[in-house]
Order: structure tokens, then C-alpha cells, then sequence
């Protein structure tokens, strides 16, 4: 069988890679040519299409499994295409993570011996459920799932049908990954909104009235921050308040506040609660405890998807910052530490330890700062700046350091900046990473300079995605 870039092709996948890749092996000449398939499963026959054809492998996205793996389970959720693997039981699930995850430090962070380092497997303490954030998107034109067609003119809310931005499947029963009761009753709100007779948003044409509905929960309060996203579209013939009504009639006070947010901004890119808001009932913010400290979570703030298992990572982090580490009046720096958790966790397991936050986005550092005088700490200073940046402007913390802890974003850590965290000589470094492919290159580099890879362990905080949380610790020879 030969395949042509663009193609569609039938595979039957039979194994599982790095990033929630199922492999399919085409016979060939030399034996056989390994295709990869997004989103797949070994066992399951699938319809892809070939986005990337090389000499020695080709890439493929999934356009629908055409049968099931035979380890795949009945559950009564409804299938997103954001949990690919929600029907494999998660033990399986955690195999292949814990599997595929060592293989990469194998082979990009050339540590061979890395099973002698591996620490352990956390898996996330909810399997559903779990998140605290989630985001709809409405369309008028629908992908019905039950005929497997398109639909115009429809009034669509829910995700968007997999590989397409314009078609969405509407939402009719639970997910299985957020809050149980506003996604069953999800349908209602949807219908509700459709008898206004303001049409939902037309992607390709970029006009309609309803965009997005974005809700956070707070698991400590058992509350829900609903943000409705409309254009202004026919904002006059829209009654927000009688919408904030029935939100209550159907959550009562489990709906802790309620915005309204009108953008206009039609950039693929721009973020999708951008414009002008309006709070038309409740709060503005709601309150999570992660490890009996709590924080603020507003509309905007970045806060962890999976606060329960991210207590689990920040406990795993701050035991490798203090195994046989007195941190007592000594220099700590909690290097993209975003709102400020890590740093704030750990003042609260020293006496006098100088903690020092740093993270580019300015309003993660004022939540940061608010967050800190919630909980009373007053040993963190925090800085707003890019962390390259700030460590040539503040050399002075060179050789004073005892432990930095390191949380960069996906695409990893600039390699200038690696170097600069390097030349601060730090005994040890804990790094925090949701790409573990980005850390095993940063591997390399940091065992090349004296620090040395002593334990990893992987937290899943996102189960049924092919996600995995790893952290590492590194301690200078
Ligand atoms: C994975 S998040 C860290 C989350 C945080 N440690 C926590 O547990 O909540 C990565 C953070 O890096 C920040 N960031 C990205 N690039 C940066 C840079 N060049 N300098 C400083 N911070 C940066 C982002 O704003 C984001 O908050």
C-alpha cells in the first residue's frame, strides 16, 4: 500500500507512541513503514488523513474510529473530541503514559538508565470530572453526531467536532470531565438562549450573536463562574438579566457570579473573552483551596485545570526541594511561577526562607500579590518581568541561591535562558513540566553542566488526553 499526502486511508492501529500517537505499520519493502495516528488507540481501525508523508514515516490526523479498540469500555458520557481515550480504562491509560513519557528522556535526554531515576506515577485523585474550567463554543452550523452530518442553520453549543473549527457538536449529556450537573442541564441553556432568536456565531462569515459560554468551578465553594461571550450584534433585542434568571432557576446558588462579555474581535487568534464585560449578578471571583491555602480565581487568572491533582505535583515538587535541603533563611526562586502558587505553598513549610516569583504576565503577578496577603505571607517578593531578563538585570543573586524551582510553559525554556539559570549555581534545581519532551532536551543540557538528574516522577492531571505532567530533580555535583 502506498499513501499520498492529503490522502485518506484505513489503519488498524497497533501501537502507542509519545503525545497520544496510536502507530499503524504499513507493509513495505524493508519490512514496515510506521504511520502515526493523533488522537488513536491500539486495537482500534481508523479513518485518518495523511498530513505528513517522509522516507521513513508519515503522520496522520484522525478523522473517526471505524472500530472500537477491543479494550474500550461502556460509559454513559458523551464523546468529545478533547478526551480521545475517555472509554480506555485509565490503568491502561496511565501504562502507556508512564511508558512512552521514560522513552522520551531514553531518547531525547540520552538517559538511558532512566527507570534506576524514576520516582513515581501519580495518577490524578479524580478520573472524572475533573476539571474546574471549560469552554463552549456555539456555531450555526452543527456536526450531528448521530447521523455524522452537517447541519446549517442550527444553533449549536458545545466542542467543536474534531479537526474542524466551524462545525460543533452540540453538547446533550455530560463529558465526563466537568461539573456533572451544568453540563447535563447544558441542553436547557442552550434551547433557552435559542428562543431569544439571536443567532449563534457563524465561523466562516465571523458574524452571529452568541460565541462562547465559559464557566469556572471552584471545588472548595461548589460554585460556578459563568461568562457568556456574544458579539453586539443585536445586543438591543438581548435580555442578560432574564438569561441571569434562568441561570439561577436552573443552578440556584450554585452560580456564583454571572458576566456578560461582548467582543467584537473577529482575529483567529485573540482570546475568546476579550472586550468589554458586565458583571449582571454575584461575584466576580470565586475561591479555591489548594493545600489549605486559597486563592482567587477570577474570569481571567490562570489557575490549574486539576486542582485536586495539582496539590499532588506541588507536594511531589516541594518534597524534592526539601529532601535533605534546610531552606531555612536561605534565597528560593520560583522561576514562571504564574499566580504564585508554588511559592506560596512552600512559605508555609520554612521559617524565613526569601522567596523570589517571577513570571512574564503582569495580572498573574498581581493575583500573585493579592493571593499572598489572602494567606498572610509576607516572605515572597514577585516580579512581573521575562525571566531572562530579569536575571541579567538582578546578577546580584548569583551563588546565593539554594533552589529554584522551574515551571516553564509548553514550549519549554529558551536555551539563553537555561544558561543563565545555570551560571546562578544553584544546589539544586526542581523543574516542573507539562512537556516532558522539552524537558528531556533541557536534561542534556543541565546534566552537561554538573547537575544531575537524581529522581523523576510523572502526575497525570489530565486523564483521558495523552497530557503528563513530569517533575524532576536536579542536584549540582
Ligand atoms: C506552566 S505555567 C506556570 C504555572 C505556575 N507555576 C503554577 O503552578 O500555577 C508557565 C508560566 O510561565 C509564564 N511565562 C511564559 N514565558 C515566560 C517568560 N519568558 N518569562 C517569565 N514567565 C514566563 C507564563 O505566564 C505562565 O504563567
Amino acid at each position: 500500500m502506498t499513501i499520498q499526502r492529503g490522502q485518506l486511508v484505513e489503519l488498524e492501529i497497533t501501537d502507542f507512541a509519545f503525545g497520544g500517537k496510536g502507530i499503524a505499520r504499513i507493509p513495505s519493502e524493508e519490512g514496515s513503514y510506521p504511520v502515526f495516528v493523533d488522537n488513536s488507540w491500539p486495537g482500534q481501525t481508523v479513518l485518518a488523513r495523511v498530513t505528513k508523508k517522509r522516507k521513513r514515516h508519515a503522520e496522520c490526523s484522525l478523522v473517526k474510529v471505524l472500530k472500537k479498540s477491543p479494550e474500550e469500555v461502556q460509559l454513559s458520557y458523551q464523546p468529545i473530541s478533547g478526551a480521545p481515550y475517555i472509554f480506555v480504562p485509565v490503568e491502561r491509560q496511565i501504562a502507556c503514559k508512564r511508558q512512552t513519557t521514560l522513552d522520551v528522556f531514553r531518547k531525547i535526554g540520552k538517559i538511558q538508565d532512566i527507570e534506576d531515576r524514576f520516582d513515581e506515577f501519580i495518577a490524578s485523585p479524580a478520573v472524572f470530572n475533573y476539571r474546574n474550567k471549560m469552554e463552549y463554543s456555539f456555531s450555526c452550523i452543527e456536526h450531528d453526531i448521530a447521523t455524522d452530518e452537517e447541519i446549517d442553520d442550527a444553533f449549536a453549543l458545545g466542542f467543536k467536532h474534531r479537526g474542524t473549527w466551524w462545525k460543533v457538536e452540540s453538547l446533550n449529556a455530560e463529558s465526563g470531565l466537568f461539573d456533572s450537573e451544568w453540563e447535563n442541564k447544558l441542553s436547557i441553556v442552550r434551547e433557552y438562549l435559542k428562543q431569544t432568536e439571536l443567532p449563534a456565531w457563524h465561523p466562516p462569515r465571523k458574524e452571529g450573536f452568541f460565541r462562547h459560554i465559559v464557566v469556572r468551578k471552584s471545588f472548595f465553594q461548589d460554585q460556578l463562574l459563568v461568562n457568556l461571550v456574544t458579539s453586539s450584534e443585536g445586543l438591543d433585542r438581548f435580555d442578560a438579566d432574564a438569561f441571569g434568571q434562568k441561570l439561577k432557576e436552573l443552578f440556584g446558588n450554585r452560580i456564583a457570579g454571572f458576566q456578560h462579555t461582548i467582543n467584537d474581535n473577529v482575529a483567529d487568534r485573540a482570546k475568546i473573552e476579550n472586550g468589554t464585560w458586565r458583571l449582571v449578578f454575584g461575584e466576580e471571583k470565586i475561591i479555591e483551596d489548594l493545600l489549605n491555602l486559597k486563592f482567587e480565581i477570577s474570569m481571567e487568572s490562570f489557575f490549574q485545570t486539576n486542582p485536586k491533582s495539582a496539590e499532588k505535583l506541588y507536594t511531589k515538587a516541594l518534597d524534592y526541594a526539601f529532601e535533605n535541603n534546610d531552606l531555612d533563611n536561605k534565597v528560593l526562586m520560583d522561576l514562571f511561577c504564574g499566580t504564585g502558587t508554588i511559592g506560596q505553598i512552600l512559605s508555609t513549610r520554612t521559617n524565613n526562607t526569601e522567596i523570589i516569583g517571577v513570571d512574564i504576565v503582569p495580572e498573574a503577578i498581581e493575583d500573585a500579590k493579592r493571593n499572598a496577603k489572602r494567606n498572610a505571607i509576607d516572605t515572597i517578593n514577585f516580579y512581573a518581568a521575562d525571566v531572562g531578563k530579569f536575571l541579567k538585570e538582578f546578577p546580584q543573586y548569583a551563588g546565593k541561591i539554594a533552589t529554584i524551582i522551574l515551571d516553564p510553559p509548553r514550549a519549554g525554556i529558551a536555551p539563553k535562558t537555561l544558561q543563565k539559570v545555570i551560571d546562578l549555581k544553584a544546589d539544586r534545581i526542581v523543574y516542573i513540566s507539562c512537556n516532558p519532551a522539552t524537558q528531556a532536551r533541557d536534561t542534556e543540557t543541565l546534566q552537561e553542566n554538573g547537575y544531575v538528574l537524581e529522581k523523576v516522577s510523572f502526575v497525570d492531571q489530565f486523564p483521558h488526553t495523552s497530557h503528563i505532567e513530569s517533575v524532576a530533580k536536579f542536584v549540582r555535583q
